[in-house]
């Protein structure tokens, strides 16, 4: 029988990638996650072969395994807060080494000759190769850090410092990343400021605790949910919180912020927090809602108010972020979980139900069977 499309595709791939790992993929909307064999390269002369202790779960990872924005390449496996140790490394590779505290965020590949690579922005390269559900240059499907083995190209593979514990950490390389890379662009948290954080799950928790190493005068929790006040002000280190269904809340609180982080997973209307913001004050949008946003212009114009995107962190970015944050003493607040309550995690996410981020103990629970 003359093979398929199918299956030369999947020849093809295992020449090029004949190393088996195991993960978990979900294979259809439903988002369940089930083990899988997975195959991977050979280490390539550029490449670094690690092996996955922990992986944090994003709620871009909940976004993709279900479809929401319509760009799933099943089985996804999903994963961009991998940390691990290296287990090899090819012949061009000198900066790492067998044994290292390492850590692969959300991209592993990018073209290296546009401008925004050339600019060390490579999180902006139109070919950008995330981590896990897209195209690598060698065609084949990317799969993320719910792996017990990962092979990257060095330059994408950043090191942990001593200060961070891995499990704690692994969060930092897309949640940490996410928000320190235009929070330092901006000056949103500079010493004096007030900076408010829309949404208090894994990308907000940590913005606060940035906002605070950075020496923010006030940082404000702005949430949906009234369970987290007390842990917003005490655990956290905020200093105020706003309750955003609460009209008499938002309104003491118009007009009082240089900056906002938004972190909201689902679409909201933008305009009762852009009232928010003092004039000239900026808003970062991070959360990628499945809806589009709308926003009237008089709400940007009155206050000459700006709305800037932010996707991700460059290489560089992320190596800072992590050395200032062993400096500072943050990390993220982490459930760590097993393999096998993988499922019962996205649910608790998709209910905002985390205490912030979990994060799979892929070392001692993702078994070959
Ligand atoms: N731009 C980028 O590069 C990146 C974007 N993301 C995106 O950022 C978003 C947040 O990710 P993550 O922190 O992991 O997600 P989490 O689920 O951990 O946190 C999101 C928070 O958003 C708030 N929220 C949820 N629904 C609504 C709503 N309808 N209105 C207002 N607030 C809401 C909740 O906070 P509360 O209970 O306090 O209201 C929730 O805890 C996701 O969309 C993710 O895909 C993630 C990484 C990188
Ligand atoms: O959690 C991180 C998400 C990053 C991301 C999502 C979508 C997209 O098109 C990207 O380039 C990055
Ligand atoms: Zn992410
Ligand atoms: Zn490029």
């Amino acid at each position: 029988m003359a093979p398929t499309a199918t299956t030369t595709t999947a020849a093809a791939e295992q020449q090029q990638h004949p190393r088996k790992a195991v993960g978990l993929a979900a294979h259809d909307a439903s988002g369940h996650l089930s083990p899988i064999r997975i195959p991977r390269r050979n280490t390539g002369d550029d490449d670094v072969a690690i092996k996955v202790l922990y992986c944090g779960i994003c709620h871009s990872d909940l976004h993709t395994i279900k479809n929401d924005w319509k760009n799933a390449i099943y089985p996804v496996v999903p994963g961009h807060e991998i940390a691990g140790v290296v287990k090899e490394v090819g012949k061009n590779v000198a900066g790492f080494a067998a044994g290292d505290r390492v850590g692969v965020g959300c991209m592993v590949n990018a073209c290296r000759a546009c401008e925004s690579c050339e600019d060390g922005a490579e999180n902006y390269c139109a070919r950008v190769v995330l981590t896990y559900n897209s195209r690598d240059r060698d065609g084949a499907v990317t799969r993320g850090g719910y792996s017990d083995l990962v092979v990257a190209d060095a330059r994408f593979v950043v090191r942990f410092p001593d200060a961070l514990p891995l499990d704690a950490a692994a969060p930092l390389l897309c949640a940490g990343a996410t928000v320190y890379a235009p929070m330092r662009r901006h000056g949103l948290g500079a010493p004096g400021s007030h900076v408010g954080v829309i949404g208090l799950g894994g990308l907000g928790h940590v913005a606060v605790k940035f906002a605070r190493a950075f020496g923010a005068a006030k940082v404000t929790v702005i949430s949906t949910s009234p369970g987290k006040r007390e842990e917003a002000l005490e655990r956290l280190g905020a200093d105020a919180f706003v309750l955003s269904t609460d009209a008499a809340e938002m309104k003491a609180a118009a007009g009082t912020m240089h900056g906002i982080v938004n972190t909201a997973s689902a679409a909201a209307s933008l305009h009762p927090y852009l009232a928010l913001l003092k004039p000239h004050g900026k808003m970062i949008l991070l959360g990628i809602p499945d809806k589009p946003l709308q926003v009237s212009a008089f709400a940007l114009i009155g206050g000459g108010k700006t709305i800037a995107g932010s996707c991700m962190a460059s290489i560089s970015e992320t190596q800072e972020m992590l050395d200032f944050a062993a400096e500072h003493g943050v990390a993220a607040d982490v459930e760590v979980i097993g393999a096998g309550e993988v499922n019962a995690a996205m649910e608790r996410l998709a209910k905002g139900y985390v205490r912030y981020r979990f994060v799979i103990d892929v070392g001692n629970t993702l078994k070959a069977d």
